[in-house]
């Protein structure tokens, strides 16, 4: 089964298409990433993917099924660009931020329980970051936000995990030990995961991608 099938795909945000006619398999399980240069339309393919644009003529199916038949998408983990999140101002906990992951469990109220923070407090401590739970997540270093992110995106246990620029803005050290950790994450879940990143040499230095694609013109063309 493959988990993302997108066939011709064309969607602009104005009369001119960002991506024309765009074809691109994932098989279910495969760790891929996604590259091209600067405004190429790696984001608009990841917003499609992830339910945020709608317009687009061709076919997008998600584990064979059209993506506007799914009412809910919250089986898809996403984790935000590092530089997105490290601009929280307010000081947010890291057991805050992993709780938000759990959102659509809030109920009408939208507050979260109890539960909802152990579940959180569980999912760190899987991960090793029980220390940092209750320190505000603005003063943790860029590599340690990134993995309280990805702990966030995996506490609802999603089968597909999309990560936008996961490695860019933390140092050299910290995106060999975030690599890792998804390498680990990605086994013993098996989760498939589309890393959209500039940084693919990198990558597929620390770990094993089954597909590389890059976006030019509109189109995947062999990366
Ligand atoms: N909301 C929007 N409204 C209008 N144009 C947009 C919008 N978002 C993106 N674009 C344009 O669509 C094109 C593709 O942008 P996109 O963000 O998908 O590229 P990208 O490959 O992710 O770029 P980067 O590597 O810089 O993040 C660019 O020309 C961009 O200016």
């Amino acid at each position: 089964m493959n988990a993302i099938e997108v066939s011709n795909l064309v969607f602009g945000y104005t009369a001119h298409p960002v991506l024309k006619g765009l074809d691109v398999t994932v098989p279910e399980g495969a760790l891929c990433c996604l590259t091209g240069e600067n405004g190429s339309g790696k984001s608009t393919l990841m917003k499609v993917l992830l339910g945020e644009l709608k317009g687009y003529t061709g076919e997008v199916r998600l584990y064979g099924k059209p993506l506007a038949a799914y009412r809910d998408l919250t089986w898809i983990g996403y984790v935000p660009q590092a530089n997105v999140m490290s601009k929280v101002a307010f000081p947010t906990t890291c057991r805050e931020i992993v709780v938000q992951g759990l959102y659509r469990d809030f109920g009408p109220v939208k507050v979260p329980r109890r539960r909802h923070f152990a579940v959180a407090d569980a999912a760190l401590e899987r991960m090793g970051l029980q220390q940092h739970a209750r320190k505000p997540f603005n003063e943790l270093s860029g590599g340690l936000q990134q993995r309280v992110m990805i702990c966030r995106a995996l506490v609802t246990d999603p089968k597909l995990l999309v990560l936008d620029e996961p490695t860019a803005g933390v140092d050299g050290h910290s995106k060999a030990r975030f690599l890792q950790l998804l390498a680990d994450e990605r086994q013993k879940r098996h989760l498939t995961c589309l890393i959209v990143s500039h940084e693919h040499q990198l990558i597929s230095s620390h770990l094993s991608l089954d597909a590389t694609y890059k976006i030019e013109d509109g189109r995947i063309v062999n990366a």
